[in-house]
């Protein structure tokens, strides 16, 4: 797959030689995103952490990057991203951090370096809302939560 869009880094200080985010396979559409810690972060059960990746990014204008949850971590450990998927604006220039959750029944531990989650860049639509005071008719109308296929 070809790259298309570039997207600005920068190591943290603080962090050492935090790791650029990356694809594991030419078709992957997640960039992988390492943990970036001091000293490996014990999740107990139902525990959550904000886990620093030692990167800010300066996102093209009209891109996202979603922090997605690893398959690998949710099935092998329960670890999962909790605000899945995160939000980073294009406007953000903090530390990327990654909100992972332990919903497993065993502690996991998270050592440096390690793939935490993935990074996926999409295009954002900006929408102009306008106030109105009525909305179009269709055949759903209000039915919702799933109001189909019931006889
Ligand atoms: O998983 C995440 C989600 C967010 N962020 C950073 C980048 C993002 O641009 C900023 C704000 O995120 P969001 O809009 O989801 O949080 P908020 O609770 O609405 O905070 P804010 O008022 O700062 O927008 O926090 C992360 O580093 N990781
Ligand atoms: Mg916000």
């Amino acid at each position: 797959m070809e790259e298309s869009v570039r997207v600005r880094v920068k190591q943290l200080a603080e962090a050492g030689d935090a790791a650029l985010p990356a694809y594991a396979s030419d078709g992957a559409a997640g960039a992988d995103l390492r943990a970036a810690l001091h000293e490996p972060l014990v999740l107990t059960p139902g525990a959550r952490a904000l886990v620093p990746t030692g990167l800010a990014v300066e996102l093209p204008a009209g891109y996202e990057m979603q922090i997605r949850p690893r398959s690998g971590l949710a099935a092998k450990h329960g670890v999962t991203v909790l605000n899945s998927p995160g939000t980073i604006d294009s406007d953000y220039r903090g530390e990327v951090k990654v909100l992972l959750i332990n919903l497993g029944s065993e502690s996991v531990t998270i050592s440096s370096g390690e793939r935490i989650a993935q990074a996926v860049i999409a295009p954002v639509t900006k929408a102009a809302f306008v106030f109105v005071d009525t909305l179009s008719g269709t055949q759903r109308g209000e039915g919702g939560f799933g109001s189909t296929g019931r006889d």
